[in-house]
């Protein structure tokens, strides 16, 4: 037993850190002077980042963090080290950008080196991956409270058996974020650097203190480990299950803002994951033990399940909040419109833990956030059209997710999550096509973006209706409605959703007027065709065909 914070403290340091003490002096942690605390507990970690970092406590018990300049993701910033072991695999060009050994080398010696600075320097241990057979072992280690307790959010907490037993990490994040990059290092563009090693098997952290840059660099990692080293298919999706043995499976593809965690999050089904998962042999698991929301506008009446997450241990980034009370403004974007909610998966009351569903998905829905107005709420999609679509990628980008995006932006992000591929995007395209074909899978595209004309114009598509849509999914009856022919596209649209008045299910009918809404398709067909140009060479004939024809 201890008395008093200081005593606790003491007691909290390296007595944690047991026999992993000889890897942090190896690895060049100066262990007289720094104090490494190992997966220590929430409250302590709200106690050092409310004392040294500027948090806070709000009303509902959630530690209230702010990251700094950067609010979002830094693409630009993001390097993958060219080396002799991954480089024959990985899609070189503007996503992932080389960087030489040497250089990482510079850049992991200065992180290491700000962390020595420190008096406190933050590791937790857990995992990535739920399925036992295809985890792998993390450590974080970090300067900030708040980052340790973020990654103790999304990674999956180790027992206290695991921990004791943890024994040599798969792969390591060194976040020194709050230290910039040198400019002058070779390959810098700024004084962000986020980069990731795939022969030490370790992630470099400068110049940027958003939290997501860590739980989407575990996603790198594992886009590549799944099907280069396990054979495994990982998607950016979120995913959920029907209640009772062996309910049906549903995959969400998306990329940021179309609406994973938001419709994941279904009062009637279970929840797999938010936002990153495989699609395994015997089933789907999540890679991570919590969710990232988004806290934007969010309202108790909306999304009760994520607003009623929002307590003790959740962290809160970038959100505003009343000094009065204590309360958090989810409608205040003058820090950032990116605010975000990072919790512990089973703060969802109906979290299926372990994550895992031990069968293949019955429906796979891709999300896509059009901006245009263009694209029907609901559609079929046959399986070349799904092939086509999950490589085009078209969504938009959602302001404030990345570094300098201010309004709904489209773009095409192949494979529903460009930013977080590290092979050729016909090697995921394929193993899902062989997937799909093998299990039946049926497939949705969902537009959760704008209707009645474009982003200034029209609304965004009312949530309660994309819900009313994806329970006529659920619940089989959108398979048996009577569809038409949405013309360009190809898509076939249904004719009636319960729930959702008619008339919206066909774009043309709620645009103002039928030859502006004409021209913007035609001009969203053109995008279509000469985004998806790249990609021909490597996909077939019918695949390219399935797209818009003009
Ligand atoms: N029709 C809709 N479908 C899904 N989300 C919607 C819709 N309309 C508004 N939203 C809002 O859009 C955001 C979707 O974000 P989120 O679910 O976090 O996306 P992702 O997990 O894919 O990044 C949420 O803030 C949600 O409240
Ligand atoms: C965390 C991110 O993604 P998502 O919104 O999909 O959770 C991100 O894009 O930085
Ligand atoms: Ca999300
Ligand atoms: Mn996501």
């Amino acid at each position: 037993m201890v008395h008093g914070r200081h005593a606790h403290d003491e007691n909290e340091g390296n007595t944690f850190l047991g026999k992993e003490l000889k890897y942090f002096s190896q690895a060049g942690f100066d262990l007289d002077r720094i104090h490494i605390k190992r997966n220590a507990p929430i409250a302590s970690l709200y106690e050092d980042a409310i004392l040294n970092e500027g948090a806070v406590i709000s009303s509902s018990g959630a530690l209230i963090n702010f990251s700094g300049k950067k609010t979002g993701r830094s693409p630009k910033d993001k390097r993958i080290v060219y080396e002799e072991t991954s480089k024959d695999d990985v899609w070189w060009g503007p996503v992932n950008i080389k960087m030489d050994e040497h250089t990482f080398e510079i850049n992991r010696e200065r992180a290491i080196d700000y962390l020595n600075t420190r008096e406190n320097v933050y590791v937790f241990d857990g995992f990535a991956g739920w399925d036992p057979k295809y985890r792998i072992k993390v450590r974080v280690i970090a300067s900030r409270a708040y980052h340790a307790l973020f990654m103790h959010n999304m990674l999956i907490r180790p027992t206290a058996e695991e921990l004791e037993n943890f024994g040599e990490p798969d792969f390591i994040i060194y976040n020194a974020g709050q230290f910039p990059a040198n400019r002058f290092t070779t390959g810098m563009t700024s004084t962000t650097s986020v980069e990731v090693n795939f022969k030490r098997m370790e992630m470099v952290i400068l110049g940027t203190e958003y939290a997501g840059e860590m739980k989407k660099g575990i996603f790198s990692v594992m886009h590549y480990l799944q099907p280069v080293k396990f054979g495994q298919l990982s998607l950016h999706s979120s995913a959920n299950q029907a209640k009772g043995d062996n309910g049906d499976v549903t995959l969400f593809f998306g990329l940021s803002g179309t609406g994973k965690t938001t419709l994941s999050a279904d009062p009637n089904r279970l929840l797999i994951g938010d936002d990153e998962h495989v699609w395994s042999d015997t089933g789907v698991f999540n890679i991570e033990g919590g969710c990232y929301a988004k806290t934007i506008n969010l309202s108790a009446e909306k999304e009760p399940e994520i607003f009623n997450a929002i307590k003790f241990g959740s962290i809160l980034e970038n959100v505003v909040y009343n000094p009065a009370d204590r309360r958090p403004d989810y409608d205040d974007v003058s820090i950032t419109e990116n605010t975000r909610c990072a919790y512990p998966i089973e703060y969802i009351p109906n979290a299926k833990i372990p994550c895992i569903a031990d069968r293949q998905p019955s429906n796979i829905i891709m999300l896509t956030c059009d901006a245009f107005g263009v694209l029907p709420p609901v559609s079929r999609l046959t399986p070349e059209q799904a092939q086509y679509h999950f490589v085009a990628g078209y969504t938009s980008k959602t302001p404030g997710t990345e570094d300098g995006i201010v309004e709904p932006s489209p773009t095409f992000s192949t494979c529903y999550g460009q930013p977080f591929i590290i092979l050729h995007p016909g090697r995921y395209a394929k193993m899902l096509a062989e997937r799909m074909e093998k299990n039946k899978v049926d497939c949705w595209l969902i537009n959760t973006g704008w209707t009645g004309g474009k982003f200034g114009t029209g609304k965004r598509c009312p949530l309660k209706y994309t819900r009313a849509i994806v329970d006529a999914i659920h619940n089989g009856t959108l398979a048996k409605a009577e569809f038409e022919n949405f013309p360009i596209f190809n898509l076939a649209i249904p004719k009636a959703v319960e729930g959702v008045p008619s008339e919206i299910l066909d774009p043309v009918k709620v645009w103002p007027s039928k030859d502006a809404f004409n021209a913007e398709v035609q001009k969203l067909g053109g995008m279509f065709q000469k985004a998806f140009s790249k990609y021909e060479a490597d996909i077939t004939a019918e695949v390219k065909n399935a797209g818009p024809i003009l």
